[in-house]
């Protein structure tokens, strides 16, 4: 993989077997560096009740500080021998040009203007974290942030059961060959750093994966398991432009629980839909109609609603939540199927228009955020086009 530096096996090792123990001393955690003793600078711990002169600094302002300091004294004694901390900190990256934050501390607005806008929400969340940091905005969950010497040189494997894993206790931190793989010399030692979409992985990490050959419509998904497109803001788009209706149907979602957090899958295959999303989907499926207020209207008036109607399945607000209510239930009417699937391929289409409209906006960046940014921006249209063919084949869910 191209993943920078990584840490690799020099032997033959069992599964299972415990690879590296790195105990408590060597940890960089507010916990190992207060030796619980209260510093008016310490992370609070659960329980710690913060005093009026206390200015506590979040954990990652407590590391940051250290690798500052660190990195001020090695530029004022660069020929200064290292010791073990000191060798451990030299190892670290000093650039980030893949993460996305890097492209708005450096101004690169081209870059960030084609993040897809799930991406750009993720991102917006890491540059609140950033800024809260700078802001030293007091943090008063309990967060013990660890650096680890050589086990933070180990890459992510997105290949279930070959990661190794790390395990905690109060001696240090172990890590083991994965439990049902043997390990040889030579091997690169992995551990797993979540089941993350690639979204996630390129807005917190700078890297994701990408397919190993290139899509068409027959192959099988071989991209990163965890894949997703998240529609929020399209859905969003939809229920505020039916004005109140769309608010009536907003209401049912966070009644139900189902507010946001709306997804399509490429895998496992076929191509589908989350159940949130398909709640909501059945909602835009429906058109609510006032019935006394419909019969008031002159034909060319009634006729003009059929047709924003459209397809839809009409009921009076009454029996729409009834009908909502069945749903919610797991019995949901064939009727709406139609109806939910053209409202599922237009905004499949609609999400294929908007990834390549922004990849436009990369013309003439040929280095590797870029290329990065536009394997993101396939991705998604590609899971669009996968959903949009099961929808077609009545498969999406
Ligand atoms: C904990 S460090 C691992 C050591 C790192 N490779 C290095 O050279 O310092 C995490 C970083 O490694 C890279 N990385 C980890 N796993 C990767 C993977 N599967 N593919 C590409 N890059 C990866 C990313 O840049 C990530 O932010």
């Amino acid at each position: 993989m191209k993943a920078g530096r990584g840490l690799v096996t020099t032997e033959d090792i069992q599964a299972g077997e415990v690879l590296l123990k790195l105990p408590q001393s060597v940890l960089l955690n507010p916990s190992q560096m207060t030796r619980g003793r209260t510093m008016p600078w310490a992370p609070l711990r659960q329980g710690d009740v913060p005093t009026s002169n206390a200015r506590p600094l979040s954990t990652h302002q407590l590391l940051a500080c250290v690798l500052a300091q660190w990195r001020a004294t090695r530029t004022t004694e660069p020929d200064a021998e290292l010791s073990d901390r000191d060798a451990f900190f030299a190892s670290m990256p000093s650039a980030f040009p893949t993460v996305p934050l890097t492209w708005t501390l450096d101004g690169d607005t081209q870059l960030l203007s084609a993040l897809p806008p799930h991406a750009a929400k993720l991102h917006h969340k890491v540059q609140s974290r950033f800024e809260a940091d700078w802001q030293r905005i007091d943090a008063l969950e309990e967060d013990n942030f660890t650096l680890a010497p050589l086990l933070d040189m180990a890459n992510h494997t997105f290949v279930q059961g070959e990661e190794c894993k790390v395990r905690l206790s109060p001696e240090g931190m172990e890590l083991c060959a994965p439990a049902h793989r043997a390990l040889r010399a030579g091997d690169e030692v992995c551990i797993t750093y979540g089941p993350h979409a690639n979204a996630t992985l390129l807005v917190e990490y700078g890297f994701l994966l990408a397919p190993k050959t290139t899509w068409n419509n027959a192959s099988s998904w071989d991209g990163n398991p965890h894949a997703e497109l998240m529609v929020d803001d399209a859905i969003a788009a939809r229920f505020q432009a039916e004005g109140e209706e769309g608010a009536w149907k907003v209401q049912r979602l966070e009644e139900e629980g189902y507010s946001g957090d709306y997804s399509m899958h490429p895998a496992p295959e076929p191509a589908h839909v989350s159940h949130r999303l398909l709640m909501a989907l059945w909602l835009l499926s429906v058109a609510l109609e006032d019935k006394q207020a419909t019969s008031k209207l002159s034909l060319r008036a009634r006729a003009a609603l059929k047709a924003k109607q459209g397809l839809r399945c009409v009921y009076t607000p009454k029996e729409a939540a009834r009908q909502w209510k069945q749903v919610t239930y797991g019995m949901p009417d064939s009727r709406h199927e139609r109806p939910m699937q053209d409202a599922l391929g237009r905004l499949c289409t609609e999400m294929v228009e908007q990834r390549s409209a922004l990849e436009g906006r990369l013309q003439n960046r040929h280095d590797e955020p870029a290329g990065l940014l536009r394997l993101l921006l396939e991705e998604e249209r590609e899971i669009a086009y996968r959903v949009r063919a099961s929808a077609e084949r009545g498969e999406a869910w």
